[in-house]
Order: C-alpha cells, then structure tokens, then sequence
C-alpha cells in the first residue's frame, strides 16, 4: 500500500473522487473556475504515482499547447517532490538547488516525457510521423513520413495558385480565403473532394469541387499536409487499418481531454475510436485497466464556428457508458465550487449566463468572498476607453505593488480592436498581443521557415515558390513560371528541374546562373541538414542565401526589426532544441507550424495580455478589462437576430467575466471608427445591461436601464401599442430601435398589419423588422 498523495490534499472531495476514480468512462462537468483543469492534471499523475500506469500509455489533449506545458510543469514538480522524499527523506524545497536541479530533471526525463500531452493537433500530428506512410486516400496516394505542415496562410497561397495559374480564374470570383474555407468544412464533415463535388448543385459548387480535387493532388505532390489533415488522416487511417488502431488503442489505455465542450465530430471520432478500438459496445470487462475522461463546461462552448458541438459533451454518457450499468455517478462528478473569482464577480457571471435557454442549470458557488465592485466605463471613442484601459493599470499598480504587469488581461471581441489598445499602451506599458500578431505569421519569419522546409523536404513546392527569388536573385517571374511548366510537363518536382542542366538551360544565361547559384546553396546545406544542429542550418542558409545581407543593406528600421525577428526565430530554434532534447530540423519545423498564437505568452512573462475572448479560455488572470461592450461589436453583428447565436456570444461573455480573479473593468463607447470607416454612433451592448445594476458601478450619466427592463423579449424602449404598430410608415421616418438604437426607414413592404420595414443603423447596415413586435418607436416621422 502506497503512503497517501500528499496532492491530493490540494482537492476538494469531488475533484479527488474524480482523481481516484480508475477505470470506465468519466465525464467532470462544471463552471468555470471550478477546478477542472486541475482535476486533469492530478489525475495524470495519480495513475502514473498509484496505479503505476506507464506515462507512455496516458494521451492527455489539452486545449492549447500553452496548458500542456503548464500541467506538464506541475507533474514534473509532484514527482521531483516524490523523489525528493524517497531518496533524501526531505522535502524537495529543503534541498539545494543543484539537488532541487537534478530531481527536477530525473522526474522529467522518467514521468513527462514519455507522456503525450498537448493540441489535437500536435498529439495526431505526432502520431502520423509514425504512420502516416501506411495511409492512402481515395486515389491511393500516399504521404511520407517527413511531410510538411502548411499553416492556414500556405494552404490560402496553394488555393490562390490554383485558382489563378491553375484554373485561370477570377480571383476576385473565386476568392481564394473563402474557397480554403468551404474546402476546410468539407474536410471537417469528412467529405472527400468527390463527395463534395456529388453535393453540388451549380457550377460554382462543382467549380470549386475541382480546385478541392487539385488541391489534395498538389498537396499529395508536396508530401504536406494541412491542419485539418491532421485530424482527418489519422480518422481515416484508423478506419482502413484495424492494426494500426489496435496499436494505438492499446497504447494509450488512458485518455483524458480538457475542454471538451469545444470539441469538434473528427475529434470526437479520434478519441472514440481510441478509446474503444471502434467497438461499438464496451462491457465493464472491456474496460478494465483503461479509462476516458473528459472534463468541460456546456457554458463556455464558445468555438462553434469552427465546428465545435457540445452535444458531444452532453451525450458522453450515453456514448461511452453505453453496456455499463445505469448509474449516473459511475460516469459523471459534478463540481461546484468555484476557486478563482471574487464572489460578486462570479455572482455577475451565473446572473448573465441564466439567461440562456439552451442550457443545463448547473451550481456553481463562490468560494472566495467580496472583492472590488466591478466598474463599467463609458468612454468618448475607442481611443478614450483605450487611455482608461492604461491609466487604470498604472493606477493599480501604484496603488498595490505585488500586482505584476502580467496580473493584467485586456480581452475584446475582434482582433482589429488591439490597434487602439496598442498604440495606447506601447509607450508606458509592457504588452503582448496573444494570437493577434503571430510571431510565425510574420514575413520574415515565414520566409526563413520555407528555407528550412525546402531543405527538409525538397518536395515542398510551394516553399520553393516562396524563396526561389526572396530576397531578388534575378530569377523574375516569367523565369519561374517557365521552370513550372517545365516541372508539370516533365512530371517531375520543381526542386528536380532546378537542378537538371537541360532545363536550366533553356533559359536566357542571367536567369539560368541565378538558378543554378540558388539551386547550389540549397543543395549545400540540404547535405548538411543531418549533420548541424537546426540552429546552425538557419543561420547557414539565411546568410548564403543572401536573405541577411538584403535585410542589412535596407539599413531601414523596419529591416532592423524583421532582422530582430530571424534572431528570435534562432532564440527559438535552440529552445525547442534544449527542451526537447530534439536537434533535428524536421522537428522544429513541425513545432514551428503548430505553433498555436497562445505560445506567445510565456510563463511569468511581464507583461499585460491582451488577446480576443476566444483567446481567453481556460486562463485566469487578478485584473480583467473586457472591453468594446457594444451592440453590433459584443454581440457581433451577426449574432444579434439569431438566438443560437446569440447565446453563443453571451457564453463568450461568461468565458470572459470568469477570468478575473479580483477584480473586473467592463466598457463601451459612445462612438467609434471600426473598419476604417468615420466614426459612427455605438450603443452599449445588451450583456450590461443583463447584469444585474446592483453589483456594477459606473460613470454613465444618464442612469443605467433598470434590469428589470430588459427581461428577454420585452420591448421596453416606449410602448407599442398594436395602434402604434399599425400606422403609416414612411421612408425616412427615424426610430430609435431597444438594443440597436436610432436608425432610419429605408423599405416599406405592405400595408397596414402586415407592415415589414427595412431599417438602416449606422454601422449595423439595414435590417428587416416587423413593426408590431420590433422593440422600437417612431421618434421623427419622415419630412415627406
Ligand atoms: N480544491 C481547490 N482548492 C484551491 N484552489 C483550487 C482548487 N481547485 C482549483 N483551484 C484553483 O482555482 C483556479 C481555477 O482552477 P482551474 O483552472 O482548474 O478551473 P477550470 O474549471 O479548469 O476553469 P475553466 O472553466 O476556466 O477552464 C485555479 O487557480 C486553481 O489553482
Ligand atoms: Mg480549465
């Protein structure tokens, strides 16, 4: 018998049934805050520490790669400390920091790295460099084992180049972001190009059936895949061959996946499929000695766009305790205590989150008391609210020195609204951007990337096409597009054509010199790529290539900063290096395309965060600013007539309520320049006002609507009498619309009771009512 965990201690008695709860299917739900995460991440270690299972055997996803590394820290310290204890008998935090050093680092290399921890997206990725030379699509393609990851932005410039070079379309017709995007929904629902095709009813359809089709041919040409692939051939793979899935299943007798609510159907199908062998029955006898659990939370599903389904999480049960015998508590621990927020903040969240109906009530009770009221700022434009965004950081931080920058989040809706953000903060305050400015998104970066990944993988077209003439070499595009053709009619890869002096020749003496010269120094370092350390090739090929020299010739500040940036990305090549005891480029490459935006954002960093709401989950952080509260911004625009949608963004608003720990700042303008329009009239976003009045303070003057104003449905902004509705409407008649507020009548369709008016808003364009139960009045009859 093993002496008790001393981390368990840490549990309250759910979280801990759910830790020592061993085999069989286990589902946590619970609010936000309330511990889940850290349920995952004890459990782990708890089947490695008492049930001695091997961490080669544990698959834990987890919903960035930012919280696998966070768990993976917080199990290698619960085993330095067991260590600690057995070898000195004395706690690990009494020793010496060269002995704390070295238990630390034995925990690590026997318990963490043998655990497969991290994104859907890495874990299958990493799988498929085992296997993937065993798959075969539906053309019998095949891949290699050293493909290529294309990131969002390669799979959009493979689209454009087949669409313009290709097919010779119209680009603007057959925009290529939106063609990448229907091709990334059919991947997601499972359809190959000739199911979609099958789809199709019109000649777009079956247009861009075609370019799909081209798309998997070019992609199966450069041995790469793109991120949807790596969900859906490792799906596939396990579905053509019961050997590879049954090596797998019994690998991983343990799988546990965090976030669940946002869980996508190929994800729910990998983790089906390895769970249960794709049996569709599981006895208690199958079930011994592996388990699945999964932890989340129905509120905070907030990624349907990218096809996320939280029935998946609602139907677990059923799905996973399908042969067990009936009992709810075998398969399910509720949580509902909450750990992270000040009781009147998290009292704010629960009032907001009711107001959804398609939901489950659940419990969620504070456990921390009052803090500071949460305070509601209206502010003049965005350029004010972002002053009192930094001002009111700086105010805290003098006031209360152990608030670190870091301490603070600054959350907003889209993307776009961090320029104003920035250029606020820049001067005075320490800021990172968390997925908005994508150090691997950056040119500079990219390019140095599809250097790497020509060497690595000299089957890489379309990172050949990148660098053949980055920086200017003299081979100009009509050069390029002759080595193209001649790479298509001879049916060999770009890279051969490069290099056979018969094509070569065929073009005019400069541009042939500048191939063969551009040809020769990849060749050179390609022969030393398993030679020299990553770090080494990158720092190689940027200067022989030329790509170093350019930039210092440019002598501008941007060149300085792309400059800095090349730097950061060696900083980042012997990193992985050292933390992964991995010097191979291939496996750096794969890291670098994973990347996910959240890596930003280091440890301990000092810096205030800011990031979009989606960003946002599953962090937490003492300040919270949660800004842009306006209609037609927060909710979108988009989700103001559609109720599903609707909830989806006031779950998005829970999301980003519960991150604060102590206190929480909420604000919105009066005007502002949103797409780089004049500025236009905003109005506060109907989520203040569903916050119950009593537990904000503000500055806005006129008083607030009272809450019980705006209980769903109710039109309250005048009365609308059925006399009122039934009146003459005219063009040009002005409203002032409940939550959209003032606009104009641009559309009268009917008569009388069966009246349906267009209404133009300053910037929300022109929506449909019908004046009987719009919530509305007519403020000003048109002049007409
Ligand atoms: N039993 C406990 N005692 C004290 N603190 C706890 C306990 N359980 C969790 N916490 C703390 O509460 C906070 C929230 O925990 P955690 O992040 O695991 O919650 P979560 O349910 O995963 O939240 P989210 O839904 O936002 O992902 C963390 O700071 C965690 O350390
Ligand atoms: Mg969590």
């Amino acid at each position: 018998m093993k002496a008790p965990a001393d981390y368990l201690s840490h549990l309250n008695p759910a979280q801990r049934s759910a830790v020592e709860h061993f085999c069989g299917p286990l589902l946590v739900v619970a609010g936000a805050g309330s511990g889940k995460t850290r349920t995952l991440t004890y459990r782990v270690a708890h089947l490695i520490r008492n049930h001695s299972v091997d961490p080669e055997n544990i698959l834990a996803v987890t919903f960035t790669n930012k919280a696998a590394r966070e768990m993976q820290e917080r199990i290698q310290l619960i085993f330095a400390q067991q260590l600690a204890e057995q070898t000195y008998s004395h706690p690990l935090e009494s020793l010496p920091l060269q002995e704390q050093t070295a238990l630390r680092s034995r925990a690590y290399k026997r318990y963490i790295k043998p655990l497969w921890m991290g994104t859907f997206h890495s874990l299958f990725a990493r799988l498929l460099r085992f296997d993937i030379d065993k798959y075969r699509d539906e053309k019998e393609r095949k891949w290699e084992r050293n493909f290529t990851i294309y990131d969002e932005s390669d799979a959009q410039s493979l689209v454009k180049n087949i669409v313009t070079r290709q097919f010779d379309l119209d680009e603007k017709k057959f925009d290529p972001r939106s063609i990448r995007y229907a091709i990334g929904n059919a991947k997601n629902l499972g359809h190959s190009p000739q199911d979609f095709a099958r789809e199709q009813q019109n000649y777009r359809g079956r247009v861009i059936g075609e370019i799909y089709d081209a798309y998997q041919t070019r992609l199966a040409e450069n041995n790469a895949l793109d991120f949807d692939d790596l969900l859906l051939v490792p799906a596939r793979l396990f579905e053509q061959n019961e050997s590879i899935l049954g090596y797998w299943h019994d690998r991983f007798r343990h799988v546990l996946v965090d976030e669940y609510q946002d869980t996508n159907r190929i994800q729910y199908r990998l983790i089906r499929l390895l769970s249960t062998n794709g049996e569709p029955h599981r006895d208690r006898w199958s079930w011994q000695q592996r388990s699945i659990f999964v932890v989340g939370d129905a509120d905070q599903s907030i990624y349907s766009f990218r096809m996320a389904d939280f029935k998946i999480l609602l139907e677990f049960q059923e799905d996973f305790g399908d042969g067990l015998p009936d009992d709810d508590t075998r398969t399910m621990v509720k949580l509902e205590e909450n750990y992270r927020s000040r009781s009147n903040i998290l009292e704010a969240a629960n009032a907001l989150i009711e107001l959804n109906t398609e939901r489950i009530d659940k419990v969620l009770r504070p456990t921390r008391g009052c803090g500071a009221t949460i305070y509601c700022y209206k502010a003049d434009n965005e350029l004010v609210e972002a002053q009192f965004v930094r001002d009111r950081i700086l105010d805290l931080r003098r006031a209360d020195p152990e608030l670190d920058w870091g301490s603070f989040a600054i959350l907003y809706r889209t993307n776009a609204q961090s320029r104003a953000l920035e250029d606020a903060l820049r001067s005075e305050i320490p800021y990172i951007i968390v997925g908005g400015l994508k150090f691997y998104d950056r040119k500079e970066v990219k390019d140095a990337l599809a250097y790497l990944r020509a060497l690595v993988n000299p089957a890489d077209t379309v990172s050949l096409l990148r660098i053949i003439n980055t920086p200017r070499r003299g081979i100009g595009q009509a050069t390029v597009d002759r080595l193209v053709a001649a790479a298509r009619e001879l049916g060999m890869p770009l890279w051969h054509v490069l290099q056979d002096e018969t094509s070569v020749k065929t073009l005019a003496g400069r541009s042939a010199k500048a191939v063969q010269r551009f040809a020769l120094t990849l060749q050179t370092w390609q022969s030393q790529v398993t030679e020299r350390s990553a770090a080494e090739i990158l720092d190689g090929i940027l200067s022989d290539s030329g790509y170093y020299s350019d930039l210092q010739n440019q002598g501008t500040d941007e060149a300085t900063s792309r400059l800095e940036n090349l730097k950061e990305l060696a900083n980042a090549v012997i990193q992985f290096a050292e933390e992964n005891e991995d010097l191979s480029l291939e496996g750096f490459l794969a890291n670098a395309s994973l990347a996910s935006d959240l890596d930003n954002l280091e440890e301990g960093q000092q810096a205030v965060s800011a990031m979009t709401l989606h960003s946002a989950k599953g962090l937490e952080f003492p300040v919270v600013f949660l800004v842009g509260l306006e209609q037609g911004l927060f909710p979108h625009n988009r989700a103001i007539d559609d109720p599903a949608a609707l909830e989806e963004e006031r779950r998005l608003c829970y999301v980003g309520i519960t991150r604060a720990r102590e206190q929480l700042f909420l604000s919105f303008t009066r005007e502002r320049r949103l797409w780089g329009m004049a500025r236009e009239p905003a109005l506060q976003s109907q989520f203040l006002q569903e916050l119950p009045s009593e537990l904000l303070e503000s500055n806005i003057v006129p008083q607030r609507l009272p809450r019980k104003s705006v209980e769903r449905d109710r039109p309250t902004v005048g009365t609308v009498s059925a006399t009122a509705a039934i009146q003459n409407w005219q063009i040009g008649d002005r409203v002032i619309h409940q939550t959209l507020g003032p606009g104009e009548v641009t559309l009268v369709m009917g008569e009388g009771a069966k009246t349906t008016l267009g209404i133009k808003f300053p910037g929300l364009g022109t929506k449909i009512f019908d004046p009987k139960f719009a919530p509305m009045r007519r403020v000003e009859a048109s002049a007409n």
